[in-house]
This record gives structure tokens, sequence and C-alpha cells, in this order.
């Protein structure tokens, strides 16, 4: 269960100056941003994958607190007031949400931190951090799209339908990124995004 942190007094809309370095990777539901983070944490466990709040019941298989922190929309919502959140956003009927004081000791510490986010949440942090490096990641079709998000077997009809659509108008957003890389050959994509980050 995510502790509820320290109330953060912010001067200002734009953080403080960073000595880390954050990574924004966005992308519409199915087009294998899991599976790519999945990947490059094993090639390179040092990155911090900053886990997010959600008010969407797990999948099978998925962790409290690994894959995300699991709360009740009171709960989001009072963490929201409070101002725990780097950015937050509603998504397919849920609620997201970063936890600030946590990506921004890693990043101040130092580290490389990576948040997977929707768009409306990059949009904010795109504001609040001008310097973090965004990638979109695009499949190599809108059908190929459909293919892995019914193939993935983890959301209803009404999910996937919802899904899709977000998907359309996210994928017309690709270009406010820094960088596009479609998600076809895995491994391609993977050496792409691990070039990105580590030059
Ligand atoms: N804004 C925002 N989006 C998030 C956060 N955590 C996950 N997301 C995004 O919410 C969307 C839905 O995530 P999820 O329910 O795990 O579905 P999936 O993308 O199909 O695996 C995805 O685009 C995630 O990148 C967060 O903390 N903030
Ligand atoms: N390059 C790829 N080619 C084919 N299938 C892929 C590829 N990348 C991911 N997948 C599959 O697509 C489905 C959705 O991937 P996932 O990582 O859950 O997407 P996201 O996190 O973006 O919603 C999974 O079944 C995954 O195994």
């Amino acid at each position: 269960m995510m502790q509820v942190l320290s109330i953060q007094s912010r001067a200002t809309t734009k953080e403080s100056p960073l000595s880390g370095k954050l990574i924004v990777l966005t992308g519409p539901s199915g087009v294998g941003k899991g599976t790519l983070m999945r990947s490059l944490l094993q090639r390179h466990p040092e990155l911090y994958y900053s886990v997010s709040a959600t008010t969407r019941a797990p999948r099978p298989g998925e962790i409290d607190g690994k894959n995300y922190y699991f709360i009740s929309r009171s709960k989001f919502e009072q963490l929201l007031a409070q101002g725990e959140f780097l950015e937050s956003a509603e998504f397919a009927g849920n609620y997201y949400g970063t936890p600030r004081e946590a990506v921004l000791n890693q990043v101040q510490s130092g580290q490389l931190v990576v948040l997977e986010i929707e768009l409306e949440g990059a949009r904010q942090v795109r504001t609040s951090f001008p310097e973090a490096l965004s990638i979109f990641i695009l499949p190599p079709s809108f059908e190929e799209l459909e293919n892995r998000i019914r193939g993935r077997g983890q959301d209803s009809e009404e999910a996937i339908a919802r899904r899709l659509q977000r998907a359309k108008e996210e994928i017309q957003a690709a270009d406010e990124f820094d960088l596009q890389i479609v998600n076809d050959d895995f491994e391609t994509a993977l050496n792409a995004i691990e070039a990105a980050l580590f030059g």
C-alpha cells in the first residue's frame, strides 16, 4: 500500500533543477510499453521505475506495490487534494497518478527515472519538467494494436473499446514527444529505447 507522502510545498509550478534524468514513456494501451519496460529493467536494474497509484482493479498476476499501488477512489482523491501526485489523469474510467516525492527524490539523487504514463500525464510533466526526455511508442498498425490488446486477454470488450478509441486520439499526439519509436520487432524497439536513454 502506498504510504501517504509528506506534503510538498511548491512555490512555483516548475519543479527544482534536476541532477538525474526523467524519462516519460507513453503509448496507446496494448502497444507494448509494459513488456518493453520489463525487458529494459532486466538489462538496466539501476533504472528507477516509478510505481503509479491507480484505482483500476489489479489484473491477474499484478502485485500491489510492484505494478501499481492499487487504491480506492476516495484514497486517490485524498492524495490528489494533498498534492501528492507529480501528475495524474483519468484514463478509461480509472484514475492514475505518479507519486511526487519518490520521483523527485530519485531524480535529485541522480537517478534515471522512468514514468510510464498516458498522454495527459505526459503533457503535465512536459510543463513541470521541460528537460525530461519524452518517448512515444507507436504500434506498426492500428490493426496490430487491436490484435495485441485482444491477445493479452486481460481487458473486457468494453475496456478494449474504450482503450482503442482513446488510442486513436493518443496516436495523433505522437509528434508532441521528443522521440517516436515503432514497436514492431520487439528487440529493435527495445534497443532504440536503450539507445535513447544511454546514448
Ligand atoms: N497519467 C498517468 N498515466 C498512467 C500512470 N500509470 C499508468 N498510466 C497509464 O495509464 C494507461 C492505462 O494503464 P493500464 O491500465 O496499466 O493499461 P495498459 O496500458 O493497457 O497496460 C496507460 O497508458 C499507462 O501508461 C500514471 O501514474 N499517470
Ligand atoms: N513487438 C511486439 N510484437 C508483438 N507483440 C508484442 C510486442 N510487444 C508487446 N507485445 C504483446 O502485446 C501485448 C500488450 O503488451 P503490453 O506490454 O501489455 O502493452 P501496454 O503496457 O502498452 O498496454 C502483450 O501480450 C505483449 O506480449
